[in-house]
């Protein structure tokens, strides 16, 4: 088949940020990218800006929704707080690994008995390790002693022995994670940067195939998709990148 022709059909290992500010900015890229698209992430931006409405049309389309709100808070807080958008219908909900083994266990605790409640099925809870905008310089500036890599191991292991699903991290680091970790926890990586696309603020990345290759379970992406002139173009080549090497 001529590749022009070559039709890429959505992926559910990617998930495609949406980082705009408004409702109707969402609203146009996902009407945009159509079917190309199954899974989306919510950040802080758009849900600080358009709330839960966000979810609700996503769900509506038929689309998995990744609810990234970084949770990071006492024990007794993040674990209402996982209880409350359990109820929203989210897949996957993040808190940051450095709130702890409690928090950690807390958050998987009621993710499981809301949904239990609910009769629904729980939403997937990922700790996110390092951010991937730190490199090590940065780190070090913040008082992380070990090199990154070593530290990002070392949640990835808290996080297992919490109960959480899978961890955040970056696509450099998903190879040691997978080796510890074995193939039934998640390693959602951001960071990603496809070899057309800049790095913006990103410093640890990777192109998709990279990151499948070191054991990466899905991929976060936005600008790349996101801010490009045609966003529909940039995730055929993103679909056509994973289905050719992961
Ligand atoms: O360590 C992290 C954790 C989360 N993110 C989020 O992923 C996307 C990446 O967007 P790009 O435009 O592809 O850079 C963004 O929503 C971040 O909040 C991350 O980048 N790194």
């Amino acid at each position: 088949m001529d590749e022009k022709e070559e039709v890429y059909t959505a992926d559910d290992r990617l998930i495609v940020a949406l980082d705009v500010d408004s409702f109707d900015k969402m609203k146009e890229l996902v009407d945009e990218l159509g079917d190309l698209v199954s899974y989306y992430k919510v950040g802080m931006e758009l849900y600080y800006s358009a709330g839960s409405e966000t979810i609700h049309y996503l769900k509506e389309h038929g689309k998995k929704v990744f609810l990234d709100l970084k949770l990071h808070d006492i024990p007794n807080t993040v674990g209402h707080s996982v209880a409350s958008v359990t109820r929203l219908g989210v897949n996957l909900i993040t808190v940051h690994a450095g709130g702890g083994r409690a928090m950690m266990q807390a958050a998987a605790r009621y993710a499981k008995i809301t949904a239990d409640e609910l009769g629904v099925e729980r939403p997937k809870i990922l700790a996110v390790t390092v951010l991937t905008s730190f490199d090590d310089q940065g780190w070090q500036e913040v008082g992380g002693h070990l090199p990154i890599q070593d530290h990002v191991l070392e949640l990835a292991q808290l996080a297992k022995d919490s109960g959480v699903d899978g961890v955040v991290a970056s696509p450099r680091e998903a190879s040691s994670i997978r080796k510890m970790a074995g193939n039934d926890f998640l390693i959602v990586t951001p960071g990603i940067r496809p070899s057309f696309a800049q790095t913006d603020d990103q410093k640890r990345i990777a192109t998709p195939s990279e990151a499948f290759k070191d054991g990466s379970s899905m991929l976060v992406i936005g600008r790349p998709i996101t801010q490009a002139i045609d966003p529909c173009a940039a995730a055929r080549l993103i679909l056509k990148e994973i289905k050719e090497n992961a």
